[in-house]
């Protein structure tokens, strides 16, 4: 693993509904990641948030994708960030934030792939378009919005598209997909393990077979790991929870195969929600996650 890393918030709120996830950075940093992973001897440097427009309250909606225009100006501040730290040669390690952000991610990121892995560890598919989507939030859309399929003003951020091909994605955890996403999965053969496919086969399986599937046909892997991909239980504060996720073992278990296999060039926690949260469980919880993540258990 690259031992420099680079850490960048992403205070934004604006793909989905329910504030306080814009709070989501701060609450991580609260929780130690920085010492946390200072312990592990990473160089790290704290780049703080990057800049989230606000909306305009008076001005109309132009379109049924909730504040479009802020959204796409926050995430063009956010790759533009993230593609000087891959250039600098460091790790961006992304925290949000709603799960929108993974659209400036991946578009800072791409751009120094040929084919870049992901790995989309979350309770949905974020595969909606504005038509599929039950819900107008942009937070349920940028999978698909990184392949190429959505508004143009978010499939186009930093300048070109797509950011990453169908075959270089593995879903893990899915236990909420809306039909249009189903119907996308299957046409464009993206790979899913959903909570049926773990609970059949466990969690060690599953990741063992998304590593040999991504190792060879990808030259980097970005990590975008959703908080409400695991069970509401252990991480209560997000704003779309579902019942019967991940549990806190297999998510540690995950990132530790992670760790082992050495392959993550990149990684985004997302949907910390500290004002839905139980004392700040959620943020522990996942700087614990990022703590296994960058090696903890290796040394
Ligand atoms: N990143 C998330 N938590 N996404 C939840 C999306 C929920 C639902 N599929 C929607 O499109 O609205
Ligand atoms: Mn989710
Ligand atoms: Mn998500």
């Amino acid at each position: 693993m690259n031992r420099k890393l680079s850490i960048i918030g992403a205070p934004m709120d604006l793909g989905q509904n329910r504030r306080g996830v814009d709070m989501g950075p701060s609450a991580l940093r609260y929780a130690g990641v920085i010492e946390r992973l200072e312990r592990l001897e990473y160089d790290i440097e704290d780049l703080g948030d990057v800049h989230i427009p606000r909306p305009n309250r008076k001005e109309e909606q132009e379109s049924h994708l909730r504040n479009l225009k802020e959204v796409a100006e926050g995430n063009e501040n956010l790759a533009e960030t993230v593609d000087q730290v891959v250039t600098s040669g460091r790790f961006p390690l992304i925290i949000g934030g709603d799960h929108s952000i993974a659209i400036g991610s991946l578009a800072g990121i791409a751009k120094h792939y040929d084919n870049l892995g992901v790995i989309w560890y979350d309770a949905h598919g974020d595969l909606n378009t504005g038509d599929s989507s039950p819900s107008g939030n942009i937070h349920g859309m940028p999978l698909a919005v990184s392949l190429g399929i959505g508004h143009e003003r978010l499939t186009n951020i930093h300048g070109f598209e797509p950011k990453i091909k169908p075959e270089n994605i593995v879903i893990i955890g899915a236990r909420s997909l809306d039909e249009g996403e189903k119907q996308l999965i299957k046409e464009k053969g993206i790979r899913v393990y959903t909570m049926h496919e773990i609970d059949r086969m466990g969690m060690p399986e599953v990741i063992k077979e998304s590593v040999e599937y991504l190792k060879d046909r990808t030259d980097g892997v970005h990590l975008s790991l959703d908080l409400d991909g695991l069970d509401p239980n252990e991480a209560p504060g997000v704003g779309t929870p579902v019942m019967g996720g991940m549990s806190y073992r297999e998510s540690h278990l995950a990132m530790e195969m992670f760790a082992e296999a050495n392959f993550i060039t990149s990684a985004e926690f997302v949907e910390v929600n500290p004002i839905l949260d139980e004392k700040n469980k959620t943020a522990t919880v996942a700087v614990g996650l990022m703590g296994s993540l960058f090696g903890e258990n290796l040394k």
